[in-house]
C-alpha cells in the first residue's frame, strides 16, 4: 500500500493496472471453475464462447467438446434460427428467466432454470446465461401434482385430520368422501369425523378406534356410519398417523370404504355356511357333470360316508336298487328341464341299510344360464314313515279287530269297482250284521262280546281270498267286498261259507254260544251304481234278510229299488201338486134310499194333473202312504171339507161331510187339537155333521189307542165311521167298544151281493151287527136299482154309489141335490118294507117291483 503512495510513476501505474487486470481475470477463471450454476456465454449466433466447469459437468461433456458448439447441441428448444429470434427479444428485454431442458451427453434430459442477460464486449453482442439444474424440484412438483390427482380420483374416501388440534378436526376430504358420505368438503372440514355417526356410538369397534387415535397408532375397523340423507352404510376404514421430521404426530389420514354391499353379502355367506354346516338336512352339491363337490356334516351322519370319501364321486353309490332306471332318468329330465325335483326316494347307507329319503334337487345357474351346480337336500324320513304307517294303520283300521274300517273300505270298494268296470268283471258287496249279538254282551259282558267280534273277524278273513276285503263298520256290522264273482252259485257258496264260519260256536268256560248272521248282498254290474250307493243297497238288503227271519242272505233287488225311487219322485211331485192347487175334492152324496134325502157327502180327493188329466186317489195316494206328505194332504182335505160344508150351509144345504182319514194322521200327536181348531174355525149347529171315515184295518190296529184318539176327537163334535167294513176281521167285542157311529159296508160285497151268496150273507150280517150295536149301516158302491132294493129289503136304507151319483165337483152338488129322485121301486119298497129276507137273493120276488120304470 505504501508503495502505491510512494511510487505513482506511469510505469508503476501501468504495472499496477496490469496486476489488477490479471487478478481480475484470475478471479473470473476461478469463478467459472467454482460456480455451482452452469454459467456460459453465447455469441450472437448462439455458439458457446465460454462456460463454467459446472456447466460442463451438468451436461457431462469435456470443456473442449462444448466450446464453440451451437446452443441447440444441448438445448433442443433452440434449433438454428430460433436463437437469433429469441436473442433479439433478449436484447430488447435485456434480462430473462425461463425454464428449459438440456440434453446431457448420455441422452438424459435435465430440467433447468435459465437466467439470461445480453451484454456487449467491444461492440460484440454476447449473451450471459446462468442455468440451474431444477430436476429435483420439478420431480417433487410433479409428485405433488400426482398425489393431488390420486387423492381427487381415488375411489376410496380419504380424510385428513389435524392431530395437533383438540378434537382432531378434518383439514381435507377428497371427492370420494363427499360422494360416500353425502357431506361436501365445506361441511366436513373443521369438524371431527363423528358427524358420520348416530345414536349407536357405543359400537365396540368405535371405542377401539378412539383408543388408537389417542395413542397415535394405526387402526382398522368396520363400523356403521350414516350418509347425510340418513342411510346407514358399513364403513371399513384404516387410519394412519402422520409424523413430521422430528417425529411429532401432526395428522391422521383415514381411508374410508363403503362396504355395505360386501358386508351384507359376507354376512349372508356366513349365515348360509352356518346353515349348511348345522342343518339337520343332509346336503350335497354336485358340479354340472354330477360329481360331488361339497357335503355337509348331516350328509355324513345320514349316509355314513365322510366328505373325503365322496368328493368327486357320482352320487349313484347311494342308490338302493329299489327304483328302476326310468325313475332316475325321469328325475334328471325334470331337474334339467324345470330346475327342480322333489319327491321321496329309497337310498342306501354305507352300512347297506336302505332308508326313505325326502329329496329336493335344485339347479343353480350362472348369469349366462349355464349350470353352475346342483344342490341336493334330503331328510331321512324313516321315523316319519313309521309314524305315518302307524297313523295310517290307526286311521284306516278298526282298533278292536284290526280289520279295515269304513274309510279303508271305501277306498278298497272304489278300487274294486274301478277294476270290475275296467275288466268287465262282476263283483259283490256283502253287508253282514250278527243276529242276537246284544244278548251276548248282556249275558257275558262286553269283553266276551269283543272276543266274539274278533273271532268272527278272523274266521271271515280266513274264509275269503286275499284279494277280497273284510271290513268292520262298527258294532256287529261287517262288510265283505268280493272282488271277483264268476257265477251266482259260486257267490252263494261263498255267502254260505261266511255264514257257517260265523256260526261256529264260541266257548266261554263251560258255556257255548252261537251267533248267526244276516247278509245283504248286491252285485255289480247288475246293480250299476257308485260305491256309496252299493253299500247302501247291501245294507238295505241286509235289513230285508233280518225281516225274513235272520240267519239268511238276501239279494238286493234292482227293480224294487227302482220302484222305491219312483215313489220318492212321486212323493215330491204330489207335494208340488198340493202347493200349486192341483188337488181338488169331489163329493159323492149319501142318500136315504127311500126318500132320496141327502144325508151327507163323502169328500174324495182328485188330482187335476196338468198332463195326465184327473187322477183318482188310488193312482197316487199309495205312493205317499204313511208319509208326512200323506198327513199334510189329509189336513188339507179336512180343512177344505170344513170350508165347503160352511159354503153349503150358507146355501141352505144342511148335510154333513165325511172325509177318509189315514191311520197315520189319526195317530199324529196333536190330531184331536187340530180337529178342535177346525171346529172352531168353521162352527156349525148340526152335531155331529162332520164324519171321519177310518178303515176297518186301521181301527183294529191298536184298539185302545185308536179308541182313545177317536174319543179325543169326538169331544170336539166329530163322529167316526168304519170304512170298508167286512174286509178286516174285527171281533165283535172290538166293534162294540169302538166309538164309531156308522159302519160302511164295503162296496166289494155290495157289488156282488146279488150274484154271490156269501157276499149277500156278509152284507146281511153287517147290517144286523150294526143294528145290534146301535150303529148306522151305510152301503157303499150301489150301482144298480136291484142292489138298492135288496139293501132296503135287508133293512139298510142308507147308501152311496154310482147308481145314485158319481163323485162330483163341489159346485155341482147343490143342483144335484135339488133334482135327485130315488127310483120308485126304492120309494115303494121303503114305504112297505117286506119281512126280512133270508140270506138268499134268489128268494127275492123281484116281480112285485117295477124296476127302472120311473127314474
Ligand atoms: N262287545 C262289543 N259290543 C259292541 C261293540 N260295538 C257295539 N256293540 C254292541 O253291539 C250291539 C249291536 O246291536 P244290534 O245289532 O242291534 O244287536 P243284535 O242283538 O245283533 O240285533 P239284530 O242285529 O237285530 O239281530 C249293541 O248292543 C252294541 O252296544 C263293541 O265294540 N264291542
Amino acid at each position: 500500500m505504501s508503495k502505491s503512495v510512494v511510487d505513482a510513476s506511469p510505469e508503476a501505474v501501468t504495472a499496477q493496472e496490469d496486476w489488477a487486470l490479471a487478478r481480475e481475470k484470475r478471479m473470473h477463471e476461478i469463478i467459472l471453475k467454482i460456480a455451482s450454476d452452469g454459467l456460459h456465454v453465447l455469441d450472437a449466433r448462439g455458439n458457446l464462447v465460454t462456460m463454467s466447469d459446472s456447466f460442463c459437468v451438468s451436461l457431462g461433456y469435456e470443456r473442449s467438446e462444448l466450446l464453440g458448439k451451437h446452443i441447440s447441441f444441448w438445448d433442443p428448444s433452440f434449433p438454428p434460427g430460433v436463437f437469433e429470434e429469441r436473442m433479439g427479444s433478449l436484447r430488447e428485454t435485456n434480462d430473462q428467466t425461463f425454464e428449459s431442458q438440456y440434453r446431457r451427453k448420455n441422452g438424459q434430459f435435465i430440467d433447468v432454470e435459465v437466467h439470461a442477460r445480453g451484454f456487449q464486449v467491444e461492440g460484440e453482442g454476447l449473451l450471459f446465461c446462468s442455468s440451474r439444474d431444477i430436476s429435483v424440484r420439478k420431480q417433487s412438483e410433479s409428485l405433488i401434482r400426482l398425489q393431488a390427482g390420486a387423492l381427487n380420483n381415488s375411489v376410496n374416501a380419504i380424510a385428513i385430520a389435524d392431530a395437533t388440534l383438540p378434537d382432531f378436526p378434518l383439514v381435507y376430504v377428497n371427492p370420494a368422501f363427499e360422494r360416500i358420505t353425502g357431506y361436501s368438503s365445506v361441511e366436513a372440514i373443521g369438524h371431527n369425523c363423528r358427524f358420520l355417526q348416530r345414536e349407536d356410538r357405543a359400537q365396540p369397534e368405535l371405542m377401539a378406534v378412539r383408543m388408537a387415535l389417542m395413542s397415535g397408532v394405526p387402526v382398522k375397523a368396520t363400523v356403521r356410519n350414516y350418509h347425510k340423507d340418513g342411510r346407514m352404510f358399513w364403513n371399513r376404514f384404516q387410519i394412519a398417523p402422520v409424523h413430521d421430521k422430528e417425529g411429532v404426530l401432526t395428522h391422521f389420514v383415514a381411508i374410508i370404504n363403503d362396504v355395505t354391499e360386501r358386508k351384507l353379502s359376507d354376512d349372508y355367506i356366513r349365515l348360509v355356511s352356518q346353515v349348511f354346516l348345522h342343518a339337520d338336512e343332509s346336503i350335497f352339491i354336485t358340479d354340472p357333470e354330477g360329481h360331488i363337490i361339497e357335503t355337509n356334516p348331516a350328509f355324513t351322519r345320514t349316509t355314513g360316508y365322510s366328505r373325503e370319501e365322496v368328493l368327486g364321486r357320482n352320487p349313484g353309490f347311494l342308490q338302493s336298487g329299489r327304483h328302476d332306471p326310468d325313475f332316475f332318468s325321469n328325475l334328471w329330465t325334470t331337474v334339467l328341464e324345470q330346475g327342480h325335483w322333489s319327491g321321496e326316494i329309497w337310498n342306501r347307507r354305507k352300512n347297506g341299510e336302505i332308508y326313505p329319503d325326502k329329496l329336493t334337487l335344485s339347479v343353480v345357474r350362472n348369469e349366462d344360464d349355464t349350470i353352475l351346480s346342483i344342490v341336493c337336500v334330503s331328510s331321512d324320513i324313516t321315523v316319519l314313515k313309521e309314524q305315518q304307517n302307524e297313523l295310517e294303520m290307526i286311521a284306516l283300521h278298526d282298533v278292536l279287530t284290526g280289520l279295515p274300517n269304513r274309510a279303508l273300505l271305501n277306498d278298497r270298494l272304489t278300487m274294486a269297482l274301478a277294476d270290475a268296470r275296467r275288466f268287465d268283471k262282476k263283483m259283490a258287496l256283502c253287508f253282514i250284521d250278527l243276529d242276537g249279538f246284544k244278548p251276548i254282551n248282556d249275558r257275558f259282558g262286553h269283553d266276551k262280546g269283543d272276543q266274539v267280534l274278533m273271532a268272527v273277524a278272523q274266521r271271515m278273513t280266513a274264509t275269503l281270498r286275499a284279494t277280497d276285503t273284510v271290513a268292520r263298520l262298527g258294532g256287529d256290522e261287517f262288510v265283505v267286498v268280493l272282488s271277483e264273482v264268476s257265477s251266482e252259485q259260486e257267490l252263494i257258496a261263498t255267502l254260505q261259507r261266511i255264514m257257517t264260519a260265523i256260526a261256529l260256536p264260541h266257548t266261554f268256560g263251560d258255556q257255548e254260544v252261537v251267533v248267526s248272521s244276516s247278509l245283504g248282498v248286491t252285485v255289480y254290474p247288475d246293480d250299476e251304481v257308485d260305491a256309496e250307493t252299493l253299500l247302501r243297497h247291501a245294507d238295505q238288503a241286509m235289513y230285508r234278510a233280518k225281516g225274513k227271519g235272520r240267519n239268511c242272505f238276501h239279494f238286493f233287488d234292482v227293480v224294487d229299488e227302482r220302484n222305491a225311487h219312483l215313489r220318492t219322485e212321486g212323493r215330491t211331485r204330489i207335494e208340488q201338486a198340493l202347493e200349486s192347487n192341483e188337488l181338488e175334492l169331489y163329493y159323492q152324496p149319501k142318500v136315504h134310499l127311500g126318500t132320496g134325502q141327502v144325508l151327507g157327502v163323502e169328500a174324495l180327493i182328485r188330482w187335476n194333473h196338468p198332463q195326465q188329466g184327473v187322477l183318482l186317489p188310488r193312482e197316487f195316494l199309495p205312493i205317499i202312504e204313511n208319509t208326512d206328505v200323506e198327513t199334510r194332504i189329509s189336513e188339507w182335505v179336512i180343512e177344505t171339507a170344513f170350508k165347503q160344508r160352511e159354503d153349503w150351509k150358507a146355501l141352505g144345504l144342511d148335510f154333513g161331510v165325511s172325509v177318509n182319514l189315514p191311520a197315520r194322521h189319526l195317530h199324529t200327536p196333536g190330531f184331536s187339537e187340530f180337529i178342535g181348531r177346525m171346529m172352531q174355525r168353521y162352527p156349525t149347529d148340526l152335531v155331529p155333521d162332520f164324519e171321519l171315515e177310518v178303515l176297518e184295518s186301521v181301527a183294529l190296529w191298536d184298539i185302545p189307542q185308536v179308541t182313545q184318539a177317536m174319543e179325543a176327537c169326538r169331544q170336539h163334535g166329530v163322529s167316526f165311521a168304519i170304512d170298508d167294513f167286512g174286509t178286516g176281521y174285527a171281533s165283535l167285542d172290538y166293534l162294540r167298544r169302538l166309538p164309531v157311529s156308522v159302519i160302511k159296508i164295503d162296496q166289494s160285497f155290495v157289488q156282488d151281493m146279488l150274484t154271490d151268496r156269501e157276499d149277500f150273507a156278509i152284507v146281511e150280517v153287517v147290517i144286523n151287527l150294526a143294528e145290534v150295536f146301535r150303529k148306522e149301516a151305510i152301503a157303499e158302491g150301489v150301482e144298480t136299482e136291484e142292489q138298492g132294493l135288496a139293501l132296503i129289503f135287508l133293512g139298510c136304507t142308507q147308501a152311496q154309489g154310482f147308481g145314485i151319483a158319481r163323485p162330483m165337483p163341489a159346485p155341482q152338488v147343490a143342483d144335484w141335490c135339488r133334482q135327485y129322485q130315488p127310483p120308485l121301486s126304492w120309494q115303494k119298497a121303503s114305504k112297505n118294507p117286506p119281512a126280512r129276507l133270508s140270506s138268499r137273493p134268489d128268494k127275492i120276488d123281484w116281480s112285485q117291483y117295477t124296476l127302472g120304470s120311473e127314474n
